[in-house]
């Protein structure tokens, strides 16, 4: 299974395409509708969230709410669209009409001045189109699709916000699933601990004054999966390596932990490694889960808990320095609106791509065209891992 997106964030619409899920999957768009609006929510985003409202048309793939094994198509209209019709429609230029109001500015941190060069741009907006993080957008619509497979197989995905501006939310391990799914929900900066949330409201409130951004790290949870999906045969078949660079996909990420991730740098093997044990009911289980659900790059039955890290995002209201790329003059960056923070929308694009990546690794170890047959045989597989 793999997917696609195009679009530009100005322009008419998102695209995603989706290849490979199975037939018979039950599949409504209210299931990706949800994803898509926890994604726009969040405290400190700019004034694009309040132009635009995610709604996904699906345009293939899904009749009478059942998958069909064909490409499922989904499209979000960008409503934003409508103020950048002359910039951004696909007609040629009348000749002798020049574009209005082109970019030659780069902004640092973007992909502007890289992408400029590499494409042969002289408008820089045919960089920054498509390299804004509203693509995210089409990828929480691939996301929520593979949610809906892995609910379906009784495997639940959640993400939320574990620190902003270096405010720490308390570790809550003994939360259950639908608490983790509830308070992230309810709290306006998806975060589990409701005092460290407040603290990054104000965190977020105080940069947006100073004209600043700020970033942070977001944590995916994941229950159900069973052990062994993945493989150690080749570095692209291990998952936590295609999660890591999902993760490290996603617009501003940094860098990526499974469990306690850079802490085991500093402590003792006999601290870090999780003890193995047997129970009649459960089967094999690990007492600790330092190494967040991962042995040789495949599962290992436990949670899965990974991290990602957000930089503080790049376009300031208080300007960074840069070169016009037409004058070759110095300019200060100035903005028309930005977001001083998108950790939290973050959370949920990073629970949606770490989504796709396990259905995707499911769906290569039970190759089914038909959904009740995938379903039949994890059900069958995990009875035998239970014995074995
Ligand atoms: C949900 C989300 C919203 C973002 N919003 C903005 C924004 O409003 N302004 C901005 O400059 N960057 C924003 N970014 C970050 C940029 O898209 C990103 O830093 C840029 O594309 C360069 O890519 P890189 O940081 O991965 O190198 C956002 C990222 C995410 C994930
Ligand atoms: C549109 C979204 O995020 C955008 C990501 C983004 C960037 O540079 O990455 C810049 C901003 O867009 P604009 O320049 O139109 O204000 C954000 O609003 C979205 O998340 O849907």
């Amino acid at each position: 299974m793999r997917y696609l997106t195009a679009g530009e964030s100005h322009g008419k619409q998102l695209t995603t395409i989706i290849e490979g899920l199975p037939a018979q999957l039950p599949l409504t768009k209210e299931n990706i509708n949800e994803s898509l609006l926890r994604r726009q929510k969040g405290h400190g985003r700019g004034k694009r969230m309040q132009i635009e409202k995610d709604l996904v048309e699906i345009a293939g793939g899904v009749r009478h709410g059942y998958t069909l094994g064909s490409p499922i198509a989904m499209v979000i209209h960008n409503d934003d669209f409508k103020h950048w019709e002359d910039i951004m429609g696909e007609d040629p230029f009348p000749e002798g009409q020049k574009i209005r109001r082109t970019v030659t500015r780069p902004r640092p941190g973007h992909a502007d001045l890289n992408g400029a060069m590499k494409y042969g741009h002289r408008d820089i907006r045919n960089v920054l189109e498509r390299s804004s993080a509203r693509e995210t957008a089409a990828r929480v619509a691939a996301g929520a699709v593979a949610k809906t497979l892995l609910a379906e197989l009784d495997i639940q995905v959640v993400g939320y916000v574990r620190e902003i501006a270096g405010i720490k939310a308390q570790d809550k391990p003994n939360l259950t699933m639908e608490e983790r799914k509830r308070i992230s929900e309810q709290s306006p900066v998806h975060c589990l601990d409701e005092n460290a949330g407040r603290q990054m409201m104000d965190a977020i409130d105080q940069a947006k004054k100073e004209g600043d951004s700020i970033g942070g790290v977001c944590e995916v949870y994941v229950e159900g999966m069973p052990a062994g999906v993945g493989s150690y045969v080749h570095y692209d078949r291990k998952l936590d390596g295609r999660i890591a660079g999902s993760v490290a996909s996603i617009n501003a990420f940094k860098g990526v932990e499974f469990g306690i991730g850079f802490e085991a740098a500093r402590r003792n093997g006999s601290e870090v490694h999780d003890e193995i044990a047997w129970e009649k009911e459960r089967g094999y289980y690990r007492k600790t889960n330092r190494l967040g659900g991962f042995e040789g790059g495949m599962t290992t039955g436990m949670p899965i808990v990974v991290k990602g890290v957000m930089k503080p995002i790049p376009t300031l209201y208080k300007p960074l320095q840069s070169v016009d790329i037409d004058s070759k003059e110095p300019f200060s960056a100035s903005i028309e609106r930005s977001d001083a923070c998108a950790v939290p929308a973050a959370s949920v694009v990073m629970e949606h791509v770490v989504a796709f990546e396990l259905a995707k690794g499911l769906l290569e170890q039970f190759p089914h065209d038909q959904f009740p047959k995938l379903k039949e045989a994890l059900e069958s597989y995990r009875k035998e891992i239970r014995d074995f």
